[in-house]
């Protein structure tokens, strides 16, 4: 899907917070937060309820200034950049309610995500000239291998809107894809799927980081988190209490300490 460039070569850092601290109407929700994140690895940003990961990524993605400290992507310093700057130089957040548009096919749902990243110009669109439609040739291509990348070719000519829920968060996964990120942001993907739609995330998931685009979820599912990630941050009320591989997470008595009665002891289970 994607070609893989000098940037993305595995363990380069894509991503990195330095001491990261964000208060909110007097309320410290990040708290001195440092953690870095390489090239090609699917990572998860967990912990309980308001331990800060949605501020996190409102942070990082540019939708909130933080207080203090940074964040670079590759070499950049992208603190309090816009979301729209920071989109366009690789890192792209796909929220749980997405732009699917209901009335489209799924086919012209990706086809106008890749019209946004196109070259061809309004004008030369309006007017269809050869350069318009080279381009528009070309980005049929790409629907078409992205289709299958999202395993929704059967449903290529379907109104979005009748599709299933999980194969509608699949799409506007897809939606994100197109404008190439080198890192991904997923917002609870597995909010609201059931089971099998879940699995189907996951795999997903998992051809996302094989196709070397770098991922960063915040999850409650500890089943879909412990299974698919190669590393993983725990923020507990603002703060990084824990980070390492699944197996080291698990067992971390901080970490089942601050998840008692919840996702870590369910997926222990
Ligand atoms: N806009 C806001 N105004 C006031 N307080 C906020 C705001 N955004 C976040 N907070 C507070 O910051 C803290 C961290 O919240 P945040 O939503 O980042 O946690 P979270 O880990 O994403 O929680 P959840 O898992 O429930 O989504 C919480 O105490 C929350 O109440």
């Amino acid at each position: 899907m994607n070609s893989a460039t000098e940037a993305d070569q595995p363990g380069r850092t894509v991503l990195s917070l330095d001491g990261i601290t964000m208060k909110i109407a007097g309320l410290v929700a990040l708290d001195n937060v440092t953690f870095s994140i390489p090239a090609g690895q699917i990572v998860s940003l967990i912990g309980p309820n308001g331990a800060g990961k949605t501020t996190a990524f409102n942070v990082i993605s540019g939708y909130m200034p933080p207080t203090a400290g940074s964040v670079h992507l590759f070499d950049a310093d992208i603190t309090g950049h816009s979301p729209h700057s920071i989109a366009s130089r690789g890192l792209v957040r796909s929220f749980q309610r997405t732009s699917v548009f209901d009335d489209q096919t799924v086919f012209d749902n990706l086809l106008t995500a890749y019209h946004l990243q196109g070259r061809a110009s309004l004008l030369q669109s309006l007017l269809r000239l050869t350069a318009f439609r080279k381009e528009e040739a070309e980005l049929r291509t790409k629907v078409d291998g992205m289709l299958d990348f999202l395993d929704l070719r059967h449903r290529a000519d379907e109104r979005a809107g009748s599709l299933s829920y999980g194969e509608q968060r699949i799409l506007g996964v897809g939606i994100a894809l197109a404008a190439s990120p080198k890192i991904l942001l997923l917002d609870e993907p597995a909010a609201g799927l059931n089971p099998s739609e879940t699995d189907a995330f996951k795999a997903m998931i998992r051809r996302i980081g094989d196709s070397g685009v770098t991922v960063l979820l915040v999850e409650h599912d500890m089943h879909m988190v412990m299974s698919i990630s190669d590393h993983i941050v725990v923020l507990n009320q603002g703060r990084v209490i824990a980070e390492g591989d699944p197996q080291a997470i698990q067992t971390n008595p901080d970490v089942i300490e601050a998840y008692l009665g919840s996702g870590v002891k369910r997926a222990q289970a």
